[in-house]
């Protein structure tokens, strides 16, 4: 595996074309899908559910979906995405009346289980979960929408949650999702983080591999 991560949202992806966007994502270089799920209830916004993780498995994705759930309640969705073939199921603590619950019962679907943090969610949620956790992501702009700007607070949160994570001595990825782009990404990355989710500023242009390539060539410079 990759030292650095790098996961495209789909959230930017032309849908009427999703199948073939993820291909060609991926054969530019990318390493695995994110995959936003909005309830206009949580957020916002409406996205998409499991049948089109479950078509995207169909048309043949290998790679692994990261299902980012914005959605609440968060427990009914679970089963459903484990069912549809996600690799990484995360969501918002404040999202789910049983968290310890809900992180259990994706793991126990055969997924990796993570914790989502808005910008002015706290990570003390944490504390008494830290051995259940595959990742920590943490939002650096409010969730619902794409191309919205870095809020430049989450370089310090992204510091803490590396402290966190190190101290634990657990095996966590520590991804951060929006407003990332090949300007922006190695000074996150030094801040801590190593998956990242880029939407716009892969999906806005037509070049998938030279973006990639790009921000390959700023993470270097890194470690
Ligand atoms: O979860 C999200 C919004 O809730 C998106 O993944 C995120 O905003 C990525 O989009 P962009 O890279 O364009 O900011």
């Amino acid at each position: 595996m990759n030292d650095f991560i790098i996961a495209p949202s789909i959230l930017s992806a032309d849908f009427a074309r999703l199948g073939e966007e993820v291909d060609n994502v991926l054969e530019a270089g990318a390493d695995i899908i994110h995959f936003d799920v909005m309830d206009n209830h949580y957020v916002p916004n409406l996205t998409i559910g499991p049948m089109v993780c479950k078509a995207l498995r169909k048309h043949g994705v290998t790679a692994d979906i990261d299902v980012h759930l914005m959605v609440k309640p968060v427990d009914r969705m679970i089963g459903d995405f484990i069912e549809a073939g996600a690799s990484i199921i995360t969501f918002h603590p404040e999202a789910s009346e049983h968290i310890d619950r809900s992180l259990q019962m994706i793991r126990e679907g055969g997924c990796k289980a993570g914790l989502v943090f808005n910008p002015a969610t706290p990570l003390h949620y944490l504390k008494h979960v830290m051995d259940k956790v595959d990742m920590v992501l943490l939002m650096s702009v409010n969730p619902g929408f794409g191309g919205q700007s870095f809020i430049p607070g989450t370089l310090d949160k992204l510091r803490e949650a590396r402290a966190l994570i190190d101290a634990s001595g657990y095996d966590i990825r520590l991804e951060v999702d929006g407003g990332v782009s090949e300007k922006n990404i190695a000074e996150i990355a030094r801040a801590g983080a190593d998956t990242f989710v880029a939407g716009s500023a892969i999906f806005g242009k037509t070049d998938y591999k030279a973006v990639i390539d790009a921000m390959r060539k700023e993470l270097s410079s890194v470690r």
